[in-house]
């Protein structure tokens, strides 16, 4: 038994933290899945228990600016170290200003292969604006080095087309001016950049933790061996498929191979080199490994070139994926678990597959390993395959189960679990899917408040970012819900700039917890310290304070 302090107050359980991934708060009712689901238990929380918003986008997670929505990288990342770090999309900016990307030794090793080899500079990844996992600024600066300065003749740039963490059918307003960009870059440089294949980011090579490597497999077949569907160019390929199949969204575009007279402009081949501009790592880890492993059984590479390849930065820490990177991640040390597990407190953490990760890998400073196996234990609960809206509970069943019965056996003093559906469902854009889910997440939430009132322990429950209370575009300037010509509402698929609740259940009465009025700017932050403060861990002092006073202490 663990919870000396937990006791010493006259708990009895352990604490649960729950995180109900992408359930953010806004006052707008207008395509508001949260407001408007059936939520008795997040009602009853909200009417009897202390609880307060907490910041989840913009700086207060280490991002560039607060015009950036929240991600569940940076979110648990944020949760996880207690403190502020200044995140990919940060330091890649930072890396591009000061000029230090291009040179360091891997974009060195990158311009020499191709130039020694004669061979073609190609960039993958996610394109957009979106700035979740990268930002086509950073494209643009290394197409332009790589033209420019470094004089390489040929790019090929295969696109990932997004409509999930930007508008859900948005990819020709960035295609179009990209394409404009190249032929103006080509005639300034005398070089010939073109874009050489693609697909929607959960059709092809975006896959993570390793839901569904054929995605992978779609991906390697487009980029690498240029093999599939041919068109003559992006936009062709875009309005065909959108014609072919009604009310498709641009995340889930199948892929694309673009040809000329000769047939694929560009496949990968001996002497290449290949960045992967994405700068966050979940989505990045898989198609990373494809292109480094020599023993690689996931799928059979055909054909594996002999090419130099980098990510845009280290993706995972603990396995160094990629081997080579453009840019340092920040190295995230020190997190509550490590420290936790220092002062022995036994940790359960729990997900299903699609967030699986986030509560283990993003959650410890983008590790994957655990600090102490004899005190930590980690769970996956395999996601279904199915686009989710399809099965909007998900397995938020599977893991209440599993939690429920571990906060009845006592063999962890502190175990954190991420719902996925808010997000997961959320992202799908449809509005029905995302209510039930929002459901499911609260029935879910009844069974773990009343095993935690049985068991005496205590309950913290909160988000990472928003996205299921916001469904609807809405119009930048006027704020007014953007609408389609017959007057239906735009979908949104991406994540929001909303805050996040943070409830506090202490069903005893006997701690008399209250909010501490005198922290300043309360964000995800100050989560850490608050999960220490309640285990009897003195949280360090370069943590954010914890959030939580209480009368027993
Ligand atoms: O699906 C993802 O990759 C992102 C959105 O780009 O969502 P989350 O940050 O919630 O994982
Ligand atoms: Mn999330
Ligand atoms: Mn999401």
């Amino acid at each position: 038994m663990k919870w000396e302090k937990l006791l010493k107050d006259g708990l009895t359980g352990p604490l649960t933290l729950v995180i109900m991934d992408g359930i953010g708060f806004s006052e707008r009712r207008e395509g508001n899945a949260v407001a408007d689901a059936h939520t008795p238990h997040l009602d009853w929380l909200l009417a009897h228990c202390p609880h307060g918003l907490l910041k989840a986008h913009g700086t207060a997670v280490g991002l560039p600016s607060d015009k950036d929505m929240g991600n569940s990288e940076v979110g648990h990342n944020a949760m996880g170290a207690g403190r502020i770090y200044a995140q990919g999309a940060r330091l890649v900016n930072e890396a591009i200003e000061t000029g230090r990307l291009f040179q360091g030794k891997t974009w060195r090793h990158l311009m020499d292969y191709c130039r020694e080899n004669n061979g073609t500079l190609h960039f993958i990844g996610l394109f957009s604006d979106g700035n979740v996992h990268s930002h086509l600024d950073h494209l643009r600066a290394m197409l332009e080095r790589a033209a420019l300065v470094e004089k390489i003749p040929r790019g090929r740039i295969h696109i990932l087309l997004d409509g999930r963490d930007v508008g859900e059918t948005s990819a020709l307003e960035y295609v179009d001016p990209f394409e404009a960009y190249l032929q103006d870059l080509n005639s300034r440089a005398g070089v010939d950049y073109r874009i050489a294949s693609g697909g929607g980011r959960m059709a092809v090579t975006m896959d993570r933790y390793e839901a569904d490597w054929s995605m992978v497999a779609r991906g390697w077949e487009t980029h690498v061996a240029g093999r599939g569907r041919t068109f003559r160019s992006a936009r062709e390929a875009i309005e065909t498929y959108r014609r072919e199949i009604p009310g498709i969204i641009d995340q889930d575009l199948p892929p694309f191979v673009i040809a000329d007279d000769q047939g694929p402009v560009g496949p990968i081949r001996d002497g290449d080199s290949v960045i992967f501009f994405n700068f966050r790592g979940d989505r990045a880890i898989e198609i990373s490994r494809a292109f480094e492993e020599e023993n690689f059984d996931k799928f059979q590479r055909d054909p594996y070139p002999k090419v130099a390849y980098a990510g845009m930065m280290e993706y995972d820490g603990d396995l160094h994926i990629p081997r080579s990177y453009l840019v340092e991640p920040p190295h995230i040390e020190k997190t509550v678990s490590e420290l936790l597990c220092a002062q022995g407190i036994r940790q359960l953490a729990i997900s299903e597959t699609q967030k699986f990760g986030h509560v283990t890998y993003f959650w410890n400073g983008n590790r994957s390993g655990k600090f102490d196996p004899e005190l930590e234990e980690y769970v996956e609960v395999p996601s279904d395959q199915v686009p989710f809206e399809e099965r909007p509970w998900m397995k938020a069943a599977e893991i209440t189960d599993r939690v429920v019965e571990e906060i009845r056996g006592g063999r962890f003093d502190f175990m954190r679990l991420n719902f996925a559906n808010g997000d997961m469902v959320g992202h799908t854009g449809i509005y029905q899917a995302a209510h039930i889910a929002v459901e499911a997440v609260d029935l879910c939430l009844g069974r773990i408040m009343r095993a935690v009132r049985e068991a005496g322990g205590m309950l913290l429950v909160t988000a990472d970012h928003g996205n299921a209370e916001e469904m609807y575009e809405l119009d930048k300037k006027t704020g007014e819900v953007k609408r389609h010509a017959d007057g239906t509402p735009k979908a949104k698929t991406s994540h929001s700039l909303n805050p996040v609740w943070f409830l506090v259940y202490e069903p005893s009465g006997k701690l008399q917890v209250r909010f501490d009025p005198e922290v300043p700017d309360p964000g995800l932050t100050n989560i850490a310290a608050t999960c220490m403060q309640i285990l009897g861990v003195k949280p360090p002092d370069f943590y954010d304070p914890p959030l939580l006073l209480f009368a027993a202490s």
